[in-house]
């Protein structure tokens, strides 16, 4: 492989919309798509939060070309991880063990912080002398960017640190409300041009060559501005730490009765006890011949789409997982709360306090 490789980091808040913006720069469908016009093949890392990995399973047109960092955040303690992942694919091309590729896109968690994993990038000297950082790529919750951006330290930090910015879920939210998250958005990063996931003629240029590098010159303009407004070195350790954050994930092999967890998922997202934040999962529904994959961010449960990748006929029914992502105060309850959910399923709880460690 001839000089070096390009590298995008694709950021934003829990659940809003980072896979399925992925799924359309890459799908060989689209205008202008990425994956017809590079060289050789795109290669993508996920990073998720929860024991067992599921975003792998979501992101189409990539074949295996795809390496999964699991039960951490690669703004912590993954990073080691990510230096070895990216140490390794640059290894495997070169013997030839792989093809060539020629762009890598990382999918952080919704709570990284994108800056350590810029910095990673930028600066450890075998990753910058073979790969070359070129840019991130922030989605924003349509829906609730606004509320996420009021109340959550790394949203801010998402938005802030973009190249460009991409505003989903126009669809499901009022025009006034796209509007205003526009308006601040625009505070926040003057520089970043920004898209709407539904109707951006400009979006599947994004993974272009250099196409978000006049925004990677900004970047040391922009981490003025979000040192002016949190508040310096102090702030920027915050969002890093997730200790405010819990990650359950449930397993269970038995097949899943649907009107019984719909009332389950209903009652817990009605929950005022419990702030949830995001719920992930791919469940086997009785006599489904597909998977199902299931989806809420906040309280807003998602319509729930059969996995064209999951069929029973190819996969063994009965391995359902869920994932859910909330503030810690509900931890010591949510065993009980989530019983209904996957009746005799196997859980695993575990701490943002522990990402970092
Ligand atoms: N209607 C609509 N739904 C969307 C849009 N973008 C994402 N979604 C839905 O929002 C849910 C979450 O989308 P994902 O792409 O999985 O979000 P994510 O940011 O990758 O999620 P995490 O990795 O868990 O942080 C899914 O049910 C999507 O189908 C959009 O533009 N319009």
């Amino acid at each position: 492989m001839s000089g070096r490789i390009p590298v995008t980091v694709v950021s934003g808040f829990l659940g809003s919309g980072k896979t399925t913006l992925l799924n359309r720069l890459l799908a060989p469908a689209d205008a202008g798509p990425a994956q017809a016009q590079a060289a050789a093949p795109i290669v993508v890392i996920v990073n998720e939060l929860g024991a067992v990995g599921l975003d792998h399973a979501w992101v189409r047109h990539i074949g295996d070309r795809i390496v999964l960092l699991e039960s951490g955040c690669i703004c912590c303690s993954v990073r080691g991880e990510l230096v070895g992942a990216l140490r390794d694919l640059f290894l495997a091309a070169l013997h030839r063990k792989m093809p060539a590729f020629s762009r890598v896109v990382i999918e952080t968690t919704g709570i990284a912080d994108p800056a350590p994993i810029i910095y990673t990038l930028k600066y450890e000297r075998f990753l910058s002398d073979r790969y070359a950082y070129d840019g991130c790529i922030s989605v924003v919750d349509g829906v609730h960017g606004a509320q996420q951006l009021r109340q959550e330290p790394v949203a801010v930090q998402q938005a802030v640190l973009a190249d460009a910015l991409v505003i989903s879920k126009t669809d499901l939210a009022a025009v006034d409300t796209v509007a205003a998250l526009e308006r601040s958005l625009r505070a926040l990063n003057p520089g970043a041009p920004q898209y709407l996931a539904q109707d951006a003629p400009g979006l599947p240029d994004l993974l272009r060559a250099g196409s978000l590098r006049a925004g990677v010159a900004g970047l040391q303009s922009r981490r003025g501005l979000w040192d002016g407004l949190r508040g310096g070195s102090a702030a920027r350790g915050l969002p890093a730490a997730h200790g405010d954050i819990e990650v359950l994930t449930m397993a269970s092999d038995a097949a899943v009765r649907r009107p019984a967890f719909i009332k389950a998922i209903s009652a817990l997202l009605a929950d005022s006890g419990v702030e949830l934040l995001r719920v992930k999962g791919m469940l086997w529904f009785e006599g489904d011949s597909h998977a199902s994959a299931v989806h809420a961010v906040h309280r807003q449960l998602y319509p729930m789409e059969p996995m064209e990748t999951h069929a029973r006929a190819a996969q063994s029914p009965g391995a359902s997982v869920l994932v859910l992502i909330f503030r810690a105060a509900a931890g010591p309850l949510m065993p009980d709360k989530v019983a209904q959910l996957l009746p005799g399923a196997q859980l695993s709880l575990s701490s943002g306090r522990n990402f970092a460690q």
